[in-house]
């Protein structure tokens, strides 16, 4: 790294701290309109453990669409490159909850990260396992050293009472065969994988697995195989941020995913992974100041995958 780490994040924290935040926080869920929208924290793990945070990168909040990451991993070890004929692996250029592609590509879902994408895994996962929703929590605590991490009933519920765009995309792929479980259940499975709650310090902490190879930094334990965990890092890159995933590459160079709740994880493999939380998003539903931040480390860094 050009300079210091803890530099660059301290300079990278206080320029975006001084800007003026032109984000909306996303109230389509009632719970995420209640969160203070002047909340700012980072937080980078490197890969020898190393790590550094600044602001409110101890507070938690809703992680939202970056659970997608982990429930792809899930989904991608227990079925393998099977799973590609049930989700597609092309960016959408289009919002994280659009309908449209769906119907010309006969419910195929364009990426693991739209919410299409997420609901069909979802459903896989509930296929495969005996308990989806006990598992997953599961696999999580373990890949993130945190045992007693719970799914927030408050949050799932909140979505739960106005997710109708998301009951539509599920019954929509379902009319196309592509899911095969109760919508009802595939869902309530879905919402509660959206609402865990992590600080940046446990988000950078927990996507470590994915900057190292597949295996977990404290125990070296194998989450993932290393061919696999390349090409989870190659469609974070390209699907990562909808519609603003080219924007997110040109600016930032990383791969990472992004949630409404104002989260933003992203990592440099073999290097860090570095968790950004920012509640206020821009247009197309990724945090405005956290896109921001993450720009300023890789430019003064000068690491990036490029
Ligand atoms: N981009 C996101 O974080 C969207 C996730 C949210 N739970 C939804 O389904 O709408």
């Amino acid at each position: 790294m050009k300079s210091n780490y803890k530099h660059i994040i301290k300079n990278a924290y206080k320029l975006t701290k001084s800007q003026k935040d032109n984000g909306q926080l996303a109230t389509y869920i009632p719970e995420l309109a209640n969160v203070d929208p002047s909340m700012l924290g980072v937080h980078m793990t490197k890969v020898d453990g190393t790590n550094f945070g600044m602001g409110n990168h101890l507070d938690k909040f809703s992680i939202q669409s970056i659970a997608k990451v982990l429930s792809l991993t899930l989904a991608y070890k227990i079925l393998g490159e099977k799973i590609w004929k049930r989700i597609d692996v092309e960016p959408s250029g289009t919002k994280f909850d659009s309908l449209l592609l769906l119907e010309i590509n006969n419910g195929i879902p364009r990426n693991p990260f739209v919410n299409s994408g997420a609901i069909v895994i979802c459903d896989i996962l509930i296929t495969h396992l005996k308990n989806a929703s006990k598992e997953f929590l599961s696999f999580v605590r373990d890949i993130s050293d945190l045992p007693d991490l719970t799914y927030s009933d408050k949050i799932a519920d909140s979505e739960k009472a106005t997710g109708y765009r998301n009951v539509a995309l599920c019954n929509f792929i379902k009319s196309f065969g592509n899911i095969d479980n109760e919508p009802s259940e595939v869902l309530d499975f879905y919402f509660d994988m959206c609402s865990l709650e992590m600080n940046c310090e446990q988000v950078s902490r927990t996507f470590t697995f994915l900057a190292n190879g597949g295996n977990k930094i404290s125990d070296n334990k194998k989450i993932i195989s290393n061919a696999k965990s390349k090409r989870i890092n190659a469609l974070m890159l390209t699907c990562g941020f909808y519609d603003e995933s080219g924007e997110f590459a040109f600016k930032v160079g990383l791969p990472g995913k992004s949630g409404v709740g104002g989260g933003i994880v992203a990592l440099y493999p073999n290097n860090y992974a570095i968790a950004v939380w920012s509640p206020k998003l821009n247009p197309n539903g990724n945090s405005y100041r956290g896109m921001k931040l993450l720009e300023e480390v890789t430019t003064h860094s000068e690491l990036s995958i490029f």
